[in-house]
């Protein structure tokens, strides 16, 4: 997969250097390129931003540094990526989402700042490109390069080979199968005993039959404390509510 950021802070997209992403790049599984917007600039202050047609806050980025960039980096690629563009008015980021990004050749993405882009660029390249405006959450943030981060490496964890042998996604919160849609349950670790607590019993059991029962009411007892909303979507033969003891 080849993946290709379009920001005017560069130096915020380091982390891509580091730890999951970083390694899958070392080992040839990731192409990652970041574009700084300001080299498709030509005036001598490198001007990304300008006031807002009808007025109102802040600034737009202008659309012609991001033409003059878009057009570069989708001329040095083969084939057509998809675009995707960080917004806090997007559709929502979701583990099905990044399932479906995981499976595509290429990314590009454009992470804005200020007010957001010109419409118009979303526009140009909307004709030609499948083009995503995507929020990573509820909350408003100063721009696209966090959430970038955010997306690449649930992408990134997801291509084969990446997570190795050890982990595995099978089991993600929202990943399909039974558990679908739940959260993770506990997880603990040697030693056995820390600060005079312990651990659960069954856990200690090898009876894998009951510890993967009882993981599976954990997940169901956090996901109904902690995402009753996600209790509706579970998978109703994956729990038996009147063996939870509450
Ligand atoms: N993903 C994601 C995001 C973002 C995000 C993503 C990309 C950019 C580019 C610029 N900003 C800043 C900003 C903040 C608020 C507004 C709305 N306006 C404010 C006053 C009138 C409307 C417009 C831009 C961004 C924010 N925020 N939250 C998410 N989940």
């Amino acid at each position: 997969m080849r993946l290709d950021v379009v920001t005017i802070f560069p130096e915020y997209l380091e982390p891509l250097n580091v730890s999951l992403v970083g390694k899958a790049r070392a080992r040839g599984q990731l192409d990652v390129r970041i574009h700084d917007l300001r080299e498709w600039t030509r005036d001598k202050h490198h001007t990304v931003d300008d006031t807002p047609y009808g007025g109102g806050p802040g600034m737009v980025m202008k659309p012609e540094p991001w033409g003059a960039a878009l057009d570069d980096v989708l001329a040095s690629g083969e084939g057509e990526p998809v675009l995707v563009v960080p917004t806090p008015s997007g559709v929502p980021f979701t583990q099905e989402l990044a399932v479906e990004l995981s499976g595509k050749p290429w990314l590009v993405f454009t992470p804005a700042r200020y007010e957001g882009i010109d419409r118009r660029v979303i526009e140009e390249y909307g004709d030609r490109l499948d083009v995503r405006e995507v929020s990573i959450g509820d909350y408003v943030l100063a721009g696209g390069e966090a959430p970038v981060l955010v997306m690449v490496e649930a992408v990134a964890r997801l291509l084969p080979g990446v997570l190795g042998n050890a982990a595995s996604h099978q089991d993600d919160s929202f990943a399909p199968g039974a558990m679908a849609d739940l959260l993770e349950g506990p997880v603990y670790t040697k030693p056995p005993e820390w600060r005079d607590r312990t651990i659960p019993e069954v856990l200690l059991s090898g009876h894998h039959g009951k510890i993967a029962r009882w993981r599976r009411d954990e997940a169901f007892r956090r996901t109904d404390r902690n995402r009753p909303d996600l209790i509706e979507r579970a998978d109703p033969a994956a729990f038996n509510k009147k063996d939870r003891e509450i």
